[in-house]
Parts: C-alpha cells; structure tokens; sequence
C-alpha cells in the first residue's frame, strides 16, 4: 500500500516520549497510519509469538495459518518483510512455514538472509560456551520444578513457568537469580510471558538487530518508512529504535485493549488482536 501525503500531518511530535498504549491510535486506522507512511513505502519487521500466532499454552504449538503465510508472501511481493524473534531461527521457520523471508532469531542474535546467508553484527559470537554451560546447569535444575519447559536457544535458554504451580513460581525466579549469582556481570534475564530469558550480557537486542537490517538490506532511504509489530517487553527496543530514527518508523504494539491502560510504550499506533495484524498487513500488501 502507498498512502498519499496527508497535508495535515504532524512531523514534530516527540516521538520518544512514552505513552499508555490506551492513547495511541489503531494501526487500522488509515489516517494515522497514512500520517506516517507520508506517501513512502513500508519495510516490514514482524515479531512472531502473539502477533503472527496467538499466544497459547506450550511453545510447540505455536503453528501460524495458512492465511497468514499467504498474507506474508503478498506482502513480501511488495516490500521488505522480515521476522525479528526470541526464537531460535529454524524454530521460526518450521512454525511459520516461511524459509524465503529475512529472520533474525534468538532476540536478533542470530540473522540470516535466504539471499546472502548468515548477516554478521558486533554480537554474533563470544558467547557460545557460556551458553551451552547456562542451558545445561538451567536443564539440570529445572527438572526438579514440576511444570517448567527449558527451551535451549541458539543465544539464551528460556525457562517456561506457564505451567508451574503459582506457589512453586518463586523457586523458578530462585533459580534464575542463582544461576545470574553464578556468572556475575556476565548474563541477564530478559522478561517474558511467564518465560525468563537467560541471555549473555551484551549490548544486544531487537532493536539493535533490526537498525542493523536496516542498514545491510539498504533500507535506509527518505522513501522507505520501517514499520515494526510487536507484543512483548522485548519488542520495545525495536519500537525504541524506529522512534529514534531521524524520520520515525512506525511501531504497533500488539496488545489487548483490556492490558493497555497500564502499559507504557514507545510504540506509536496499537492491533488488539493477531486478527487485526492479518487485517493491517493484508492492507499494507495492497
Ligand atoms: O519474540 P517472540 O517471537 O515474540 O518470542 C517470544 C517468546 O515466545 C515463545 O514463548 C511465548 O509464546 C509461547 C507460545 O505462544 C507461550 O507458550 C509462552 O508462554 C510465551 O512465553 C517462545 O517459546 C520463546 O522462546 C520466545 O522468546
């Protein structure tokens, strides 16, 4: 889609201050995403969990449609689309079905382009032994936790307490924060939904990884707007790094009207649902 030039549009918003995402706009709203776009076409980033898949209860399940696969190849027909995960990349790829797009796995860690292979960056390697030595100490001790899922990840392991009692949870946060006490200065825990995400401590994330792309896929043009998609805490550095941009990407922050009063974000515009994503990134292919 290429919207036209909306005369009335207002370029000198701050776009780093934080809102509520009660008050921002819906995606689906064609004057305030016209507003943005100004007439430029979309380079698209698409987190993958709770925006082209609704969350469910276990991680293997989480099996985008046939609609949305058709959706993503129109769109990729017309512009940049890539997929930006706390996955590991081939997990993304087998549940998506999608092996043609850009995908950054591993909270963007780990890129790889079908065109040119693997897309290096300052944090692609270092961290290898410490992860492997973390994800198995993580796998040893959570097997006593009835309810946890470890998820070892090309760059963090994930422990999943969906599952876990609500009185047995805090011998899960316990555990993480043992686990930290044994690396001191050397991993972080990056919040989930009811996920802690062992990750090593580098200056490393989404955003970082998607104004890399930005960078390497030549997107970097006054008539290509980055329009970012995401639902979790970690998609706010992507949402960060589009409000920071010297002409502002778009962020939509998929969230459940119900959960948007109390949550701030650099975020720009609001979908409620993975429908409404399907429904926003139709329009876009249009
Ligand atoms: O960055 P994303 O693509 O959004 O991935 C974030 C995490 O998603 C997965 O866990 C979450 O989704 C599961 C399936 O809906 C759900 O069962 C779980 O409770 C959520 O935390 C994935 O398993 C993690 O590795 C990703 O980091």
């Amino acid at each position: 889609m290429t919207v036209p030039a909306d005369e009335s549009a207002d370029h000198s918003a701050d776009h780093s201050a934080p809102a509520t995402a009660d008050t921002l706009p819906s995606a689906l709203d064609a004057p305030a995403v016209a507003r943005r776009l100004d007439g430029r076409r979309p380079a698209v980033f698409l987190d993958y969990d709770g925006v082209l898949t609704p969350i469910v209860p276990r991680p293997e399940d989480a099996v985008m449609t046939d609609g949305m696969r058709a959706i993503l190849r129109s769109l990729a027909g017309r512009c940049s689309v890539c997929i930006v995960s706390g996955r590991d990349r081939a997990v993304v790829e087998e549940l998506s079905g999608v092996d043609d797009l850009v995908i950054a796995g591993s909270h963007g860690f780990d890129i790889w382009d079908p065109q040119r292979g693997a897309i290096e960056h300052e944090a692609s390697r270092g961290w290898e032994d410490l992860v492997a030595e973390v994800t198995q100490r993580v796998q040893v001790a959570a097997a006593d936790i009835e309810g946890t899922q470890v998820e070892p990840k090309h760059a963090s392991v994930a422990l999943h307490d969906r599952h876990v009692a609500a009185d047995e949870r805090p011998r899960v946060a316990a555990l993480v924060d043992e686990v930290l006490a044994e690396h001191p200065g050397q991993l972080r825990v990056t919040p989930g939904k009811f996920v802690h995400e062992i990750q090593p401590k580098i200056d490393w994330n989404k955003g970082k990884a998607v104004d890399h792309l930005i960078g390497v896929l030549d997107l970097d043009h006054p008539d290509i707007v980055p329009i970012y998609l995401g639902d979790d805490i970690t998609d706010e550095d992507a949402f960060r790094a589009l409000a920071r941009r010297e002409t502002p990407g778009l962020g939509v922050l998929v969230i459940d009207p119900a959960d948007a009063a109390g949550r701030e974000t650099a975020a720009t515009a609001v979908l409620a649902t993975v429908d409404e994503v399907g429904r926003f990134l139709d329009g876009l292919a249009r």
